[in-house]
């Protein structure tokens, strides 16, 4: 098991491994005998799996209540929100109590938009089951979605603790797998070409060893960790951890939410982004996608134009400019306003070399 420390305005720790619940046990004691109450607010699929085995770890059950919510991405609504709202002041919870957030990213960022908002902000601890969350349970970021766009109501909230315990990876179907370790190869992008070009080497992303797994994971969560400590409100470096997310959030949105994962719309939104950098690893990472099922098809289903629509709307941009992450090279990331008819010569291009992989 391995541990570490987010030094954010509030620092908290982030325990990685099989068997990281234990931290309950020997780390949080004291942060439970001083909550009133505990909620567990879980995702309705994770619970079928793995509610039991959560909630063999903890003790003071006198004081917990458990509340299931949408599998996935549909829970990242105003109505699922305002239900965990209801819930916790239908139970009596007050400041004093605590939250745990148990299930993918998707729960974690409801979840954690939930507790920052109850009575003005009340502690949650993160529990998250899949590859993804390495990313999602990180940072603070918490948010539900909009007809209109990606993310568009939340806040930042640190989590009091992240506990990771890749015993509930193993139920995670390959689909899961595939969307989470976009995220991973994200992180290899915006920071180290060794680690990138051993991840481009895997060919079937589910058969990677546990070992390995953990050690990308590891190496995600430290990349992001250092990131949201030199920056914890995106004034500028974290930005970069946004690599591939202007387009993704665009089709994730005009796709109908949940419709097709996070991580697969990230890795077209990447190689979008890497044609627009001129980057040499474009033609492999596209390879990379194609040998591991990303739907890089997809992509013939949106226009440039309606796409243009919703980012000028994203969060990075304004004055209805589009602006993205790029690369000058791996592990160099920079912020690009890009002129409109230069991204959309660039969107046909990766159209066209989609197009001709065949897929
Ligand atoms: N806050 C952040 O910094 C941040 C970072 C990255 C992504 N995100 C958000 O995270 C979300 C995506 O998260 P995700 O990929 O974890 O997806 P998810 O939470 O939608 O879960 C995906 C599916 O996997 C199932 N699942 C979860 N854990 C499982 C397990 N252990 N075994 C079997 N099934 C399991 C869920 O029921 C769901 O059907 C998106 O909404 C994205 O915007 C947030
Ligand atoms: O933590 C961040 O900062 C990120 O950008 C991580 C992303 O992977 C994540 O999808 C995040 O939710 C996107 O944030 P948004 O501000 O673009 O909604
Ligand atoms: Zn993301």
């Amino acid at each position: 098991m391995t541990m570490l420390t987010v030094e954010a305005a509030n620092p908290y720790k982030v325990h990685i491994g099989h068997g990281a619940l234990n931290a309950f046990d020997e780390s949080y004691r004291e942060l439970f005998a001083g909550a009133d109450k505990i909620a567990i607010i879980a995702d309705a699929q994770v619970a079928a799996l793995h509610l039991d085995h959560l909630k063999a770890s903890l003790d003071f059950a006198d004081k917990l209540a458990v509340k299931e919510i949408p599998a996935g991405e549909q829970s990242k609504s105003m109505e699922t929100f305002m239900e965990c709202q209801s819930f916790l002041l239908e139970n009596d919870f007050s400041r004093k109590s605590l939250v745990l957030a148990f299930g993918g990213g998707a729960t974690g960022d409801v979840v954690g938009f939930v507790a920052s908002t109850f009575m003005r902000g009340i502690s949650y601890i993160q529990i998250p089951t899949t590859i993804l969350a390495h990313d999602s349970a990180v940072g603070g970021k918490t948010a539900i979605n909009h007809a209109l766009g990606k993310n568009m109501i939340g806040t930042f909230h640190q989590p009091a603790a992240v506990i990771y315990d890749t015993y509930f990876l193993e139920t995670l179907p390959d689909k899961e797998i595939r969307s989470g370790m976009a995220e991973v190869i994200k992180h290899a992008f915006i920071s180290n070409e060794n680690w990138l070009l051993e991840l481009l080497a895997v060919k079937n992303l589910p058969e990677m060893s546990k070992e390995q797994l953990a050690v990308n994971l590891e190496r995600g969560i430290a990349v992001k960790a250092a990131i949201v400590e030199e920056d914890e409100f995106e004034s500028g470096v974290r930005k970069f951890l946004n690599f591939g997310h202007t387009l993704a959030h665009a089709i994730e949105a005009l796709s109908g939410y949940g419709k097709i994962t996070h991580g697969e719309a990230v890795a077209i939104g990447m190689a979008y982004a890497l044609e627009l950098s001129g980057h040499k690893k474009l033609p492999e990472f596209l390879e990379w996608c194609l040998f591991n099922g990303y739907p890089l098809e997809i992509i013939e289903n949106f226009s440039f134009e309606k796409l243009a629509g919703i980012m000028k709307k994203d969060k990075k941009s304004s004055g209805g400019l589009l602006n993205f992450v790029l690369l000058k090279e791996t592990g160099r990331p920079f912020m690009a306003t890009i002129d409109e008819k230069e991204a959309e010569k660039a969107y046909d291009a990766l159209r066209s070399k989609i197009g001709e992989m065949h897929i």
